[in-house]
């Protein structure tokens, strides 16, 4: 279902085998390898030339590889359109193959070069084209070259502006893991879209992200996710309203936590619900959380646990149950834990109820988890390492493991169900960064659940949409400014 509504947006992310793969059949079709490097460089060449003004100096760090091969013909191109270049050579031994035919070029025209160490000491407000390391690079960066990453981002921070061709380097272009990493105003990427651009530290690195296919072979390859971009937003209101609609058309969400301590996640997963356009919204919980909810939405049914079972905050099984926000891993959480399960209800299961859910066998209705990546590790058995050093992997895992649809959260968010390609949603946003974020995500969540009942298209539309909002209220209350709770006033925001 998700295939249909993101027709356009869904867009493929491929590894760097798969990448070769296209490569080497490039090659073989066009019988030569160095053209495709010529065409890789005149497209960053025009690229700068949109994008920067002529009097601005422009640093070229090459390094002995490929991707060095781009940045010497890009710096052939920029000299000779009388740009203001200078190329810092980080060729630790003689180039071959195509690297070599360009450095040739790069001679033939005198560009003026130095030696890499040199740039340490370069401080003017420079362009730097980063062209150091690409999809060739393996562990992490040698010391001199952290070095010169670190430099690279300490002119960015002065005022420089930075490109890298085809990956930043020292991002691991199949997981986003890296320690020391350009940060790109742009990143010109080569032939298609790169899993680690978009998962783990690679969205923080890169700031806007442009595809050049270089005319390459178009091969049927397998994908490792698809990326539902935010632009999707634009143009999809997520559950919309109709004319001859009642309540009963969008469904009943009930939220079931909130032990004393934790009040305000089960409020706000109850508010996030009622906010996502769930036509009906109950919270059961203590009797002093009861009364704050009350207090903040009247719009919510509140039932105070003394009065009755869970079961009580249903109607009918269709019902969408929200555990773990405010849950407590106390005799009180526990209790409900097992209770939501015997109701056989579509669940959201997020926080304290993922804890209790590794160690308890869950008998109840349809999951949706929401794990991070500590859950993630906890629910897996491995440390939370692995689970960002494969978080494609991990988040498939964790589907099959408890047969559940998952939303494995980060600065982007990967969900994973059995038999479908992972969707990547998401962009940066440190305002999210805070206690409470997850809570209302689960509400949202539940809302898109109850109105699109597919769960794997609730739970992609669901994350992507509170992370746009919340992408929005940013930008008008500051990351620092911003509470989780009120970037549900964004989600009709277009
Ligand atoms: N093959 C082709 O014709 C094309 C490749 N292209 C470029 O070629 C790149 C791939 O080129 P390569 O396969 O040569 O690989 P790279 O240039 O990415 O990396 C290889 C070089 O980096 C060094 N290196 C590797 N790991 C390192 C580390 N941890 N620390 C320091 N140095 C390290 C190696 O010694 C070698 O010099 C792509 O990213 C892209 O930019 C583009 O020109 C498009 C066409
Ligand atoms: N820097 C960030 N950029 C984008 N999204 C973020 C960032 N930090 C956190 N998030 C999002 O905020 C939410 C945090 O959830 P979680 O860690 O469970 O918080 P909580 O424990 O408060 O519920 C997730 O949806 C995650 O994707
Ligand atoms: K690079």
């Amino acid at each position: 279902m998700i295939e249909r509504i993101g027709q356009g947006h869904l867009t493929g992310l491929y590894d760097v085998a798969a990448v070769r793969q296209i490569e080497q059949a490039s090659f073989a079709i066009e019988g030569d390898s160095f053209p495709m490097m010529e065409r890789a460089a005149y497209a960053i060449y025009r690229h700068i030339c949109h994008r920067q003004p002529s009097t601005r100096p422009i640093v070229v760090l090459a390094g002995g590889g490929n991707n060095g091969g781009d940045g010497v013909l890009v710096a052939v191109l920029l000299h000779e359109a009388g740009f203001d270049v200078t190329l810092f050579d980080a060729a630790k031994r003689p180039r071959t193959g195509d690297a070599l035919l360009a450095w040739e070029k790069l001679r033939a025209v005198n560009v003026p070069v130095q030696p890499a160490e040199a740039f340490l000491a370069y401080d003017r407000s420079a362009v730097v084209v980063d062209a150091l390391l690409g999809i060739g690079a393996l562990g992490h960066p040698s010391a001199d070259f952290a070095a010169l990453i670190d430099h690279c981002n300490h002119l960015r921070q002065s005022g420089g502006w930075t490109l890298a061709v085809d990956v930043p380097s020292g991002l691991n272009a199949n997981t986003g893991s890296g320690s020391t990493i350009i940060e790109a105003d742009m990143v010109v990427t080569f032939i298609v879209d790169k899993i680690g651009l978009r998962i783990n530290k690679g969205p923080a690195c890169c700031h806007e992200i442009v595809i050049e296919s270089l005319q390459a072979a178009d091969l049927d390859l397998p994908q490792c996710a698809h990326f539902l971009a935010r632009s999707f937003f634009r143009t999809f209101q997520p559950c919309t309203r109709y004319g001859d609609s009642h309540k009963g058309t969008y469904g009943h969400v009930a939220v079931l936590g909130g032990d004393h301590g934790f009040g305000g996640a089960a409020i706000m997963s109850s508010e996030a619900a009622a906010r996502a356009g769930a036509g009906t919204v109950a919270l059961y919980s203590r009797g002093v959380t009861i009364g704050a909810a009350l207090c903040r939405n009247p719009s919510i049914m509140g039932f105070d646990e003394a009065q009755g079972e869970p079961g009580s905050v249903l109607r009918g099984n269709s019902s969408i149950i929200v555990l773990g926000p405010g849950l407590g891993r106390l005799e009180w959480g526990h209790r409900l834990f097992d209770a939501a399960a015997q109701l056989h209800c579509r669940t959201v299961l997020d926080a304290d109820g993922l804890r209790l859910l590794a160690s308890k066998h869950w008998e109840g209705g349809e999951l949706i988890i929401t794990p991070h990546p500590g859950e993630a590790a906890f629910l897996l058995g491995i440390s939370i390492d692995e689970v960002l050093n494969d978080l494609i992997s991990a988040a498939e895992q964790l589907a099959q493991k408890y047969r559940a649809v998952v939303i494995l959260k980060g600065i982007t968010s990967v969900i994973a169900k059995q038999g479908e390609v992972p969707v990547v949603v998401g962009a940066p946003c440190p305002g999210l960064a805070r206690g409470g974020s997850g809570d209302v995500l689960t509400g949202i969540v539940a809302a898109c659940w109850a109105y699109y009942q597919d769960a794997f298209t609730a739970a992609v539309i669901g994350a992507g949409w509170h992370n746009d909002a919340a992408i929005k209220c940013a930008q008008e209350k500051g990351d620092i400014g911003m509470f989780p709770q009120e970037l549900l006033m964004y989600l009709q925001k277009s």
